[in-house]
């Protein structure tokens, strides 16, 4: 989503989302069970384009498989508003998610008995929180000029856009739970990783990491298959393994600072999900702390990796 303006504070913490995400996990929501097909309205192929040029600027769907994505624009609805209508009003239940063709939107809050605004948009979307996290309406949208709008009801946003974040989610926790050294993570900490992942593509041939590189992160395969190489001594290359779907590389980033150990390179077109250290640290704090926390286990893992207990220039 595009959010301008400024107030970035008040948007949920990660914390507060992952607690809510287990919510409509655990109570409001089962896709297994719903198994009513998303609405269809037609729509001409201009109008089609139309919806995906204002898709673009909206990350929640960009993960989207493009059947569903297919299911999201069909049952799509437009909607014309006019200057200083309300769209969204604070505190009611949510029924739309709303994608912005055209107009500038302003969502605010009462603080004090005083109109407080907290972001303006001009293009992206809004609406999402109430309808992912079944709770009342977290602000005020107001039009503030005319403008055009696609509407996604709250069954068919569910269905789609909230189904493929969950199964998104799910996917990228299991990842997470196979990493050793992520082993002392407790599932509310998985949850939030898995929320942090973003995923990349490679084509054939294309190198991911390059040995000597500053480490910024590592990385999960889901699809294609992945070669770790290393510089030998005569200008030759020496390639240690293949790995596979559902192996990882470049852990030690969130250990060291020490520089890449080995290259990567795509064998196959490949599809990885990237944990950044930066976005693992701003979560759970220092890598470091988080896995000493069970010492033992901690001391058994750096004693695999480096041949010794310590792991050498420690990220602190
Ligand atoms: N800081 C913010 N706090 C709450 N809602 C926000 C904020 N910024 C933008 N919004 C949007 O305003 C919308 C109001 O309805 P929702 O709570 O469904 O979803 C909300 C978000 O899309």
């Amino acid at each position: 989503m595009s959010r301008k303006g400024s107030d970035e504070e008040q948007l949920p913490t990660a914390n507060q989302s992952s607690v809510r995400r287990k919510t409509v996990f655990a109570q409001s929501y089962d896709p297994k069970r719903d198994s009513s097909p998303t609405d269809v309205f037609p729509k001409s192929a201009s109008e089609i384009k139309k919806i995906k040029a204002s898709l673009k600027n909206v990350p929640l769907l960009a993960h989207l498989d493009d059947a569903t994505m297919q299911q999201v624009i069909l049952a799509m609805e437009h909607r014309t508003v006019t200057a200083n209508q309300v769209v969204i009003q604070e505190g009611e239940p949510g029924d739309f998610f709303y994608v912005i063709e055209s107009g500038v939107y302003e969502a605010s809050h009462v603080v004090k008995d005083k109109r407080v605004v907290i972001k303006t948009y001009t293009d992206g979307s809004f609406g999402e929180l109430a309808l992912l996290y079944d709770q009342p309406r977290s602000a005020t949208v107001t039009a503030k000029t005319n403008g055009k709008l696609w509407t996604l009801s709250q069954k068919n946003f569910k269905k789609t856009v909230a189904q493929s974040d969950m199964n998104r989610q799910s996917k990228y926790t299991e990842l997470i739970r196979k990493v050793e050294i992520l082993s002392n993570l407790n599932e509310d900490e998985r949850l939030k990783l898995g929320d942090a992942l973003q995923s990349k593509t490679y084509a054939k041939g294309e190198e991911i990491i390059k040995q000597g590189d500053q480490a910024d992160g590592m990385y999960f395969i889901e699809s294609g298959h992945v070669t770790i190489n290393v510089a030998g001594n005569q200008d030759n290359t020496l390639k240690l393994k293949t790995l596979k779907p559902g192996d990882y590389f470049g852990e030690l980033a969130l250990l060291t600072h020490q520089p890449r150990a080995a290259s990567a390179v795509a064998e196959t077109d490949v599809v990885v999900a990237f944990l950044d250290v930066g976005a693992f640290e701003r979560l759970l704090g220092s890598c470091d702390q988080v896995m000493r926390r069970n010492v033992k286990t901690y001391e058994k893992q750096m004693k695999k990796l480096f041949n010794s207990p310590q792991a050498p220039q420690l990220r602190k």
